[in-house]
Order: C-alpha cells, then sequence, then structure tokens
C-alpha cells in the first residue's frame, strides 16, 4: 500500500441491471452475510469520500440511506452498466470518481488504496492476467464527453471504451477473491465473510 496522500473522490457504486441470475431481484439490495450488499459496499467506501453516488435503475428511494447522490437510469429497461457510469459523472463532486460493483463486498482498503493512489487524467482499471475489469476502475471526470460520444454512436461496452482510453492497470492476481461478485444465490449464500 502506497503512503501517498490520496486524492479526494466520489465514489459510484453500480446498484442497476437485471439480475437475471439472482432471480430478478434488485441487486444491492439482497443481503449477504445479514446486510445488504449495498451496505457493504457502503461501509468500506464511506472513509474515502464525501460523495457516494449510487446507481440504480428503479426503486431509488430504497437506496436513499446509503447515498449521498442518487441516479436513476433514465430507461424503463436494462441500459447496462455503462448507463450507470455516464449518470454517476455527471454529478460527481470531484474530479476523480471510484467506481465499484454493488455486488463485490470483499473489494478491502488495500485495493481502493492502489486504485486511488494512481488516480490520473486516464482511467485506472483493475486488470487480472490480460483481463480489464472495467467496472473496478478510478475515473477522471474529465473522461465523460468521450463516454458520452460513445454512447450516442451506440457503444455499451465499458471495457470498449475504456481501453480506448490508454488505462493505467492495477494488476491482481486471476481469482483474487477481493474481485468476487455475487451474481447467483449460490455465490450469496456460500461465499463465506473471511475466505
Ligand atoms: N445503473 C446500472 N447498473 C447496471 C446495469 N446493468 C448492470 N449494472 C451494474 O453493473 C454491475 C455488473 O453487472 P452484473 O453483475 O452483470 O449485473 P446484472 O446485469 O444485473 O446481472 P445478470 O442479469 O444476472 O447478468 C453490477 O454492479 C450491476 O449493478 C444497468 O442497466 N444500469
Ligand atoms: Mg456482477
Amino acid at each position: 500500500m502506497s503512503d501517498k496522500p490520496l486524492p479526494p473522490c466520489s465514489v459510484l457504486l453500480l446498484s442497476g441491471g437485471r439480475g437475471q441470475r439472482l432471480g430478478g431481484l434488485d441487486k444491492g439490495l439482497v443481503e449477504w452475510q445479514g446486510r445488504p450488499l449495498i451496505a457493504w459496499l457502503h461501509e468500506r467506501v464511506r472513509p474515502f469520500t464525501d460523495d457516494l453516488i449510487i446507481s440504480c435503475n428503479r426503486n431509488a428511494d430504497r437506496y436513499a440511506t446509503w447515498a449521498d447522490q442518487l441516479v436513476q437510469d433514465d430507461s424503463p429497461d436494462y441500459p447496462g452498466p455503462l448507463a450507470g457510469i455516464r449518470a454517476g459523472l455527471a454529478v460527481a463532486r470531484h474530479e476523480q470518481v471510484l467506481v465499484l460493483p454493488c455486488d463485490a463486498p470483499k473489494v478491502d482498503d488495500a485495493l481502493i488504496n492502489d486504485l486511488l493512489a494512481a488516480a490520473c487524467d486516464h482511467p485506472v482499471m483493475v486488470r487480472q492476467g490480460n483481463f480489464w475489469e472495467p467496472l473496478f476502475c478510478v475515473l477522471p471526470r474529465a473522461v465523460l464527453p468521450v463516454l458520452e460520444a460513445g454512447w450516442q454512436a451506440g457503444e455499451r461496452s465499458p471495457q470498449r471504451i475504456l481501453r480506448q482510453l490508454n488505462p493505467v492497470a492495477v494488476d491482481c492476481s486471476e481469482g483474487d477473491p477481493r474481485l468476487a461478485n455475487f451474481n447467483t444465490p449460490d455465490l450469496l449464500a456460500h461465499s463465506p465473510l473471511k475466505d
């Protein structure tokens, strides 16, 4: 972990989505180890920010306790995580925005530190082997026009669009437990608090 002071940041927790593998449930509100997933993420990131943004595509009021700002997708369908990233960057109060998925409660302080310590005028993204993880990243707000232009041109993949912006990698080993995301009831039920 670096001793460098971390930049002030906004944090964007992505909590929309179809949740098909969870039987259509609202992902952030599903419980793991007795608490909603979003509560775990909130607790983890709260010390890093005074601007905690939650992106969802329905039931915004049910997320209010955990958010400084709420953004709801402007489409009733499920436009995907890039929609949430655009909406979150548009309201972020800080220049750097840490983006995390709401279903990854094992993210730890060390990983958040590594991401924020690398913040610059390019995206910073977790990389596992050759695979870039677009939803564990720090984005400068200044990339928003690029995301908007891509969106208007029909781009929907955060990974594809962020890869074009010469991202900086934070390397994690393949299978790093901190990146585990719980997409199914089975994972929720059987993932222990400590690995
Ligand atoms: N705002 C917003 N976030 C989304 C959307 N789709 C996915 N996400 C978020 O992006 C992250 C990765 O999505 P997945 O874990 O694949 O979620 P999902 O698409 O609901 O899951 P499945 O339907 O089971 O594939 C999660 O944190 C989701 O909450 C969306 O349409 N809008
Ligand atoms: Mg997931």
